[in-house]
């Protein structure tokens, strides 16, 4: 019986499920993808091979290994991208619930059936369907539940737009003893630079009482001073625009004083040694052409 625990995003971690690159298929036509990255490499031809991505995911495994995490991956569904597990289902406390993804990537969840059966069913939930709801959104800090979400009333118009008040509203219901505070996040379908995908991906706390933020993701000044005021000014590393972009809050923590990162993040890798943290950097930048990078290609299940 797999015992999932997870009450932060940094203590040691044991168990995860890691995504596949492999079986990818082809390059997505222009009307199916789902973020605004991603269209521009269609467009500019760029889009990353699979070859590539495989590699890159394998030296993240390797990195696994090193530390012996226990990696569980998804099933291979072919021609399905299947490399952000994070979204699809996510961990709080002992609980595992499966995610109301994007219709587009609802089967997903199929491929890790297998690693579900081996859990209490008791503790198996799927919320409702007026919920929506990405693994990516959530985050847990103690006492906290962090949740991403977007309060616009155009909401149904962004594809880019994942979780709604339903799902930060039933997260509520479901934690009636945690602190669940929501982040209305910055949206754009057709602006990389200018959307804030999932709550991960301008922000991540790391360490013990550290964390990457990008200002200017908040479509609320009061959010970000919401998480200046519980980490402090100077225990949060800002992000710009381009690191955004380049996904530098979405790096990965194996623990408190142990972090997978993107080799090119320079400027962030030394912020993170300078506070005795080790940094295990691995090549990533194709995988973030998806508008995807570390943290959203693992689902951790067990952290001590
Ligand atoms: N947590 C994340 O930010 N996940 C990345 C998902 C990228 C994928 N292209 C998507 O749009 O769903």
């Amino acid at each position: 019986m797999l015992k999932l625990h997870v009450t932060d995003e940094t203590s040691h971690l044991k168990e995860v499920i890691l995504g596949i690159a492999k079986d990818n298929g082809p390059v997505p036509a222009l009307e199916d993808a789902y973020d605004p990255k991603s269209i521009e490499h269609i467009k500019a031809g760029t889009y990353p091979k699979e070859s590539d991505m495989i590699k890159e995911m394998e030296a993240f495994n390797a990195v696994f290994e090193k530390y012996n995490v226990k990696v569980h991956r998804p099933e291979i569904l072919k021609d399905c991208n299947q490399i952000f597990s994070r979204d699809i289902a996510f961990v709080i406390d002992d609980y595992f619930f499966k995610s109301n993804i994007l219709p587009d990537r609802e089967k997903e969840l199929d491929a890790i059936q297998y690693i579900i059966d081996q859990m209490d069913p008791s503790k198996v939930i799927r919320p409702p369907g007026e919920v929506h709801i990405e693994g990516g959104d959530i985050m847990l800090w103690g006492e906290h539940i962090f949740i991403g979400t977007y309060k616009g009333a155009d909401y149904p118009d962004y594809i880019t737009a994942r979780t709604n008040m339903q799902g930060v509203n039933y997260i509520k219901e479901m934690f009636p003893g945690k602190i669940v505070k929501e982040f209305d996040l910055q949206k754009s379908n057709t602006i990389a630079k200018d959307n804030a995908l999932h709550l991960d991906c301008c922000f991540q706390p790391v360490g013990k009482d550290k964390a990457i933020i990008h200002k200017e993701g908040f479509r609320d000044l009061k959010d970000y001073s919401y998480l200046v005021n519980i980490f402090g000014k100077e225990n949060l590393f800002h992000i710009d625009k381009d690191e955004m972009y380049h996904m530098n809050s979405n790096i990965f923590s194996i623990a408190p004083d142990v972090v997978v990162s993107e080799k090119n993040f320079t400027r962030l890798n030394q912020w993170l040694r300078s506070n005795g943290i080790t940094v295990e950097e691995i090549p990533y930048a194709e995988i973030a052409k998806q508008e995807g990078l570390l943290r959203c290609s693992t689902m951790p299940l067990i952290r001590q």
